[in-house]
């Protein structure tokens, strides 16, 4: 589906190529385990199942073990319940085909994760019916008793490799019983058959395991320390790393809470914006807000408020005159501490007044603001800071008033460069979002997405809001494409988000 899109819009390439280049973004070596389960989710969204990813991993760590100098006569593969425990299963299969395995799986069947490690597990466990595999379970600490006198007699008897697919990416924090016991006591025999034990990790080594390699998957993660190790690709384009998916998604507050949220934890909106020439860009930002925030206002001259008041769900915040200026700044960055996030600059008009407020408002207020539109126009970038809460949402020509900024050292704001795909960054990271169509060029579509943006970023950090913002927005255009072809506009958006939002959140 990604490769459809890309190749359709090259030069949408070239641009971002540029802008990591300009901004010195390199491809991560090393990657978080956030950052790894968010490439997993992606993976999965972009095609590749994480059961096709479990294949290859435990096959080409198999053909790894294959390449160690070293002869064993017997292997042991300890397993735990989440995919790490899943790549060893798909290991013990490979293994039990060419000598005597023992599977030592930790806990209980019933707690097995993810179907993709059920999956294998089933295979192995009927395997260990045909003979040359036996299967262990450990369930308590008499249990791991039983197993490292069996396997301290096989060491008496030779070689023995033992695999570690314990804990992985997944794992955090103290490890806990009968981990931390089963790896004291690998330690243990480790230290005692130093040459005749050879103990490789999958992915990562487990707690304190002292193994002597570790076979990393896709790429370094920040808490892997085995001195000896080797990264194998399993297959994971780096593209994913750089397209926006459900896995970002999935990283939303609003994933995480519990759906019974109590007011006000979905976050507070304030709509700063409108002039007597434009009523309806912050009607159309502060309707989009409201889909997701529990209180929306807008803050604006009267002859916008008389707008307003037709919408009972917004609040309104009546500024006197026809445009906005220095006379409502007191009040304003007042009024602004009620709320966690501001949006500034629907249909806020090119007049100079609303300039020297703009730049005297966004100095003096220490709160989460989505910039958008006039806005981005009317900020003397001279004297200015890009601080890290603010996100601008500029088209192609906003874009030219800041660009040169960008690559300066203190730009740490973030920016949704909307285009035929959006290109979302920040001073470390970078994402192209491909979703949207041309439906999505008409009036109003860039209010709703800052809008929504401003809705997410009251209850997440910068990066992840703009991405789920312009991923959100441009999906909810790519639904109304299918349901009523290019002939939509941004009231038809405004109107189908809550469907969006309740599909992907
Ligand atoms: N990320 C990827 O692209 C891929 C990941 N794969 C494997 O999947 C692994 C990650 O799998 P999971 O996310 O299921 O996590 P893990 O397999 O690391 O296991 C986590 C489980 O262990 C338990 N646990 C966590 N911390 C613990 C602690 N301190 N003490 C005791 N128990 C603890 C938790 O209950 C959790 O269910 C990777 O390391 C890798 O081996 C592969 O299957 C292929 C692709
Ligand atoms: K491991």
């Amino acid at each position: 589906m990604v490769i459809n899109h890309l190749s359709q819009n090259p030069e949408v390439f070239s641009k971002f190529n540029l802008l990591k280049e300009k901004l010195k973004i390199y491809e991560k070596s090393v990657l978080t385990a956030n950052e790894i389960s968010l490439i997993d989710e992606n993976s999965k969204y972009f095609g590749l199942p994480k059961s096709k990813l479990m294949e290859n991993s435990g096959t080409l760590i198999f053909e790894e073990i294959m390449k160690l100098d070293f002869k064993f006569s017997k292997a042991y593969v300890f397993c735990g319940t989440g995919n790490n425990g899943g790549d060893g299963f798909v290991i013990t299969r490979h293994l039990s085909n060419i000598l005597e395995t023992s599977l030592v799986f930790i806990g209980d069947e019933k707690n097995i994760k993810s179907p993709e490690s059920n999956e294998n597990f089933k295979i192995v466990k009927d395997i260990s019916f045909f003979g040359n595999l036996d299967y262990y379970n450990v369930l308590n600490s008499e249990n791991v008793m039983e197993i490292m006198s069996l396997l301290e007699k096989d060491l008496k008897l030779g070689n023995i490799l033992l695999v570690d697919a314990m804990l992985g990416t997944g794992s955090s924090g103290k490890l806990k019983n009968p981990y931390q016991m089963i790896v004291d006591f690998l330690n243990v025999l480790k230290s005692k058959y130093y040459e005749k034990l050879k103990i490789l990790s999958v992915d990562i080594q487990t707690g304190n395991l002292n193994s002597d390699i570790e076979v990393i998957l896709h790429k370094k993660k920040t808490n892997n320390n085995c001195k000896n190790f080797i990264i194998k690709s399993i297959g994971i384009p780096k593209y994913i790393e750089y397209t926006i998916g459900q896995g970002d998604l999935n990283q939303l507050s609003q994933k995480k809470i519990k759906k019974s949220s109590h007011k006000g934890q979905n976050g507070k909106v304030l709509v700063i914006g409108g002039s007597s020439e434009y009523h309806g860009a912050p009607v159309l930002s502060a309707l989009s807000a409201s889909k997701l925030s529990d209180i929306v206002s807008v803050a604006s001259v009267s002859k916008v408020i008389k707008t307003i008041r037709n919408f009972p769900e917004l609040i309104p915040y009546e500024l006197l005159g026809d445009f906005i200026n220095l006379n409502h700044l007191d009040n304003l960055l007042d009024y602004s501490k009620k709320f966690d996030c501001i949006v500034l600059g629907n249909g806020i008009s090119l007049n100079d007044d609303t300039g020297d407020f703009i730049n005297s408002y966004i100095t003096g207020l220490n709160r989460k603001v989505v910039i958008d539109a006039d806005a981005i126009k009317l900020i003397d970038y001279n004297s200015f800071e890009f601080k890290p809460n603010f996100i601008f949402t500029p088209h192609k020509r906003e874009f030219e008033y800041m660009e040169r900024y960008i690559s300066t050292p203190d730009f740490k704001s973030t920016v949704v460069l909307k285009g035929s795909y959006d290109i979302i960054f920040d001073s470390e990271n970078i994402k192209l979002n491909i979703t949207g169509n041309p439906g999505m060029t008409k009036g109003g579509t860039g209010d709703i997405l800052c809008g929504l943006i401003g809705a997410i970023y009251a209850t997440n950090d910068a990066f992840l809001s703009a991405c789920a913002g312009a991923y959100i927005n441009g999906y909810c255009g790519d639904k109304l494409l299918e349901s009523k072809g290019y002939f939509y506009n941004s009231i038809d958006i405004v109107d189908n988000l809550s469907y969006t939002l309740k599909e992907l959140l």
